[in-house]
């Protein structure tokens, strides 16, 4: 359903950032996409939605060239690309509901939304998405007042309401504690499931990524160098990916001596990368 050829990414300031990128995304596919700070991941996700301008190549949803819209019909494409973020990006004076019906405003009209006057059927989902997420008696609070886990659901209650087909998550547990960042990305992989929904997570947590994405993508350097299912992550592949580390031994060895570590659960994966393998 989207489709990727030969999309490269220069900054002005002369950084390339993607170079000759080909993927192909079926429906209803959970893709992590895995490698080092700088490796390009971010900027990935935002040419596929337009936040950024890819330099070169192509982009296509389905039928539609992205790389060629502008205007109204950007934006209409943009509906069907749901973005989840880091930082949650709600607004912190509004409340759950608001925030979750927020995700209507590409659909619903200026003066409706500025009102904040939304139809009766985007109201009843809001309810219901929040029941899906968890959050059904937190509607009225302010967003402010919610932990991070309870903010993340809000932000993927929002994106549901946009009604996607792709999803566009951009490090959705990177602020959260490990067992609310499982559970984050469980109810992603459920939501996927359940709406045929496909997803291009961009994460650090490589044993959170084998855990719930069904293929993962390596970027090292703007380009892809490793492209499979979370079991064929070996050693030499996150070295390819990260580069020398002695990745089965480390985490024993540095972290087996504190307490966090010796009430962590057996991986429940081949691999455990240091640098986010806490769960
Ligand atoms: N707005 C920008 N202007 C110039 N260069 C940029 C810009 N954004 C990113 N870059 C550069 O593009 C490259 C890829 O950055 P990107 O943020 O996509 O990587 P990333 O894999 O998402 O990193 P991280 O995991 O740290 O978020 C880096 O060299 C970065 O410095």
């Amino acid at each position: 359903m989207l489709t990727l050829s030969q999309v490269n990414k220069r900054y002005p300031t002369g950084d390339r950032a993607l170079t000759d990128i080909e993927l192909t995304l079926p429906r209803g596919q959970v893709m992590a996409l895995i490698g080092p700070s700088g490796a390009g991941k971010s900027t990935l996700i935002r040419c596929v939605n337009r936040l950024v301008e890819p330099t070169s190549g192509s982009i296509r949803l389905e039928e539609t060239e992205l790389t060629r819209l502008s205007g109204n019909a950007l934006r209409r494409a943009r509906r069907a690309m749901a973005m989840i973020f880091q930082e949650y990006a709600l607004v912190d004076r509004l409340t759950v509901m608001e925030n979750v019906l927020s995700g209507r405003l590409g659909y619903v009209g200026f003066w409706r939304s500025f009102l904040r006057r939304y139809p009766a059927d985007d109201i009843a989902e809001a309810f219901r998405l929040l029941e899906r997420v968890g959050l059904p008696h937190a509607m009225d609070k302010r967003a402010d007042a919610l932990s991070g886990g309870q903010r993340q659901r809000v932000g993927i209650a929002r994106a549901l309401i946009q009604r996607p087909r792709l999803l566009l998550v951009d490090e959705p547990t990177a602020s959260l504690d490990p067992k609310t960042s499982r559970q984050i990305m469980r109810l992603i992989r459920e939501l996927c499931a359940e709406r045929k929904l496909a997803a291009i997570i961009n994460i650090h947590d490589v044993a959170l990524a084998q855990q719930f994405a069904d293929r993962i993508v390596g970027l090292r350097a703007g380009e892809i160098v490793f492209d499979g299912k979370p079991g064929e992550l070996d050693a030499d592949t996150l070295t390819t990916i990260y580069g020398e580390e002695e990745w089965d031994t480390r985490v024993q060895e540095e972290e087996a001596p504190s307490a966090a570590a010796s009430a962590a659960p057996a991986p429940a994966t081949p691999l455990t990368l240091a640098t986010g393998g806490a769960r």
